[in-house]
């Protein structure tokens, strides 16, 4: 059986008829707000794994689920021609830093524009385990009131190993027990992650983590020098994260160097200023934190835009040869992408700069030009912050698929993530997997649809989305569930733009 987005929304509209509820009604016993049910109604939300969850319940409507088993899908149809304007939304990696950081403050913290994902869902799950209490105060913000002791010992564990952010727990825990245990995170299948640079990084501000069966097992030493100098291992966003949420309230000042100066740490440095910690260096490889005993701070706080996302969306553009602006791009984040996009003749016009809600990020409106691409003269690779972003490569692997040319995509980050990129094949590129971290590319690639799978990563799972947009005839896209961790109704927004996009449960209603 398969259901589509219309078809469950149609399905919840009558049962909620049926009761008598105004959609108000039906958005109060949801902890939503009326928009969104307006939206789910529709057919115009994707529907999170929580939010079906939460809508059978509601309406006493098992079906929902029934009609929902198996895997949400995407159906593309190809050959799009885009064309409009697109807004970027808030970052999933900001978000998870910023909703791990609000454990740190006993007053009352609301993030604005905070983007309804998987990945929010499942963080969210993990931190009503331990107490806390979330409500969602209008479409995209979120209240967060955290109890006077919170409870690890009740921690949901299967939430908390779907995502490897609650590895950003340890830092705000150690303020609070002397001893805690924390299940193994989790996340993409990437391949071997590390987790001993953020280890190594708390020891140094006094907790202590050992990797017990299934378990962080924390322990809070009491030797810490009021003053102190933490130079990370590696230069990675988490553990930078990490070791300032440990940093801010150790009082005292702690000198982070290899700090990672990517968007989401400039999201969390500028979030904890608020809070009232002091921090400079922020965009640079160290940090220097003045941490306090207490924060007890009502506080509000914007998340600013994701780069990840803007390169979603102009990768959107790119391949389908349309012409689009996307709105609201963190130019600060995007500067290698665009100089090597220069490089291969891909034209970008850019707006005059402007600030995001946060008052600090830099943003620009970005209209994406027709352009006959070649490849770049050499490898594509990333680097820590400000080189080209880590999870901006794969969508170069498109990009070079599109242009005219042999490109070689060299990820040396992770052991898994080319592999899966591989996948672009199926839909009519030339790639050639050289070994784990480098693709051999030679387009131009005429795109064809097919059914496929997607991989367990999410950016190569959306670049097989973004070629389907390009590609002849139709590609069924089976298990996005990936793809609905970071991105908040990718299907509705790239159909405002004209493309056709289906979402539905279940297998798909065509042969390949
Ligand atoms: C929730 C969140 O914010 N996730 C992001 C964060 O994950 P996160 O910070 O968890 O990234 P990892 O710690 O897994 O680092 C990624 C990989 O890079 C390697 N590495 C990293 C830094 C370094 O200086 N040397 C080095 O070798 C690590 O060993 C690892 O294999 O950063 C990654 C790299 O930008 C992004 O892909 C993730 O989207
Ligand atoms: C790898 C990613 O995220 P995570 O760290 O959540 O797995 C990503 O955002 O592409």
């Amino acid at each position: 059986m398969s259901a589509t987005s219309e078809s469950i929304g149609r399905m919840i509209r009558d049962a909620r008829i049926a009761r008598g509820w105004s959609q108000q009604k039906l958005a109060d016993e949801l902890g939503s707000v009326q928009s969104a049910v307006h939206r789910i109604e529709n057919g115009q939300q994707n529907l999170s794994l929580n939010m079906i969850d939460r809508l059978a319940e509601a309406l006493d409507m098992p079906l929902i689920q029934t009609a929902t088993e198996g895997s949400v899908n995407f159906e593309i149809q190809g050959e799009a021609r885009l064309s409009g304007q697109i807004d970027v939304r808030t970052s999933k990696n900001a978000a998870m830093a910023i909703l791990c950081a609000s454990l740190l403050n006993n007053g009352r913290t609301v993030l604005r524009g905070i983007a309804r994902i998987e990945e929010v869902d499942r963080i969210s799950d993990v931190l009503k385990s331990i107490g806390v209490r979330l409500n969602w105060i209008g479409d995209n913000d979120l209240e967060i009131v955290r109890p006077a002791r919170l409870t690890p010992e009740t921690i949901d564990e299967r939430a908390a190993k779907r995502t490897r952010s609650i590895l950003m727990f340890l830092g705000p825990l150690m303020h609070e027990f002397d001893e805690f245990l924390l299940p193994y995170a989790g996340g993409c299948d990437l391949g071997a992650r590390t987790v001993h640079p953020h280890l190594s990084a708390l020891k140094r501000l006094g907790l202590d983590v050992e990797a017990t069966e299934g378990n962080y097992h924390a322990t809070v030493s009491t030797n810490v020098e009021p003053t102190r100098s933490v130079t990370l291992i590696e230069r990675g966003d988490t553990v930078t994260e990490n070791a300032l949420m440990a940093a801010a309230r150790t009082p005292g000042v702690t000198t982070l160097r290899n700090a990672s100066g990517n968007y989401m740490v400039q999201d969390l440095c500028f979030f904890l200023r608020r809070l009232g910690v002091e921090i400079d260096g922020i965009g640079t490889t160290t940090l220097t934190i003045t941490g306090v005993e207490r924060i007890d701070t009502d506080v509000e706080y914007h998340i600013s835009e994701d780069p990840i996302e803007a390169m979603t969306l102009l990768t959107a553009g790119i391949v389908t040869g349309s012409e689009i602006t996307v709105r609201r791009c963190p130019i600060e984040f995007l500067e290698v992408e665009f100089a090597v996009l220069d490089e291969m003749g891909q034209r970008l016009e850019l707006s005059p700069e402007y600030r995001s809600h946060n008052g600090e990020t830099r943003l620009v409106d970005v209209t994406v030009k027709p352009s006959s691409l070649t490849a770049p003269l050499d490898k594509v690779h990333p680097m820590p912050f400000p080189g080209l972003n880590i999870d901006n490569l794969p969508f170069f692997a498109v990009i070079c698929a599109t242009a005219t040319g042999q490109s070689t995509i060299y990820d040396w980050v992770y052991d898994n993530r080319a592999i899966h990129l591989k996948k672009l094949a199926d839909l009519g590129a030339n790639v050639q997997l050289m070994d784990a971290h480098r693709l051999l590319i030679i387009g131009p690639t005429r795109w064809r649809g097919r059914n496929i799978e997607s991989p367990p990563a999410l950016r190569p799972a959306v670049c097989l989305l973004l070629a389907a947009l390009a590609a002849r005839g139709t590609t069924n896209l089976m298990d996005v569930y990936v793809i609905n961790r970071g991105y908040e109704d990718l299907p509705q927004r790239l159909n405002k733009l004209g493309a056709k996009i289906n979402v539905f449960w279940g297998s798909p209603t065509s042969g390949d």
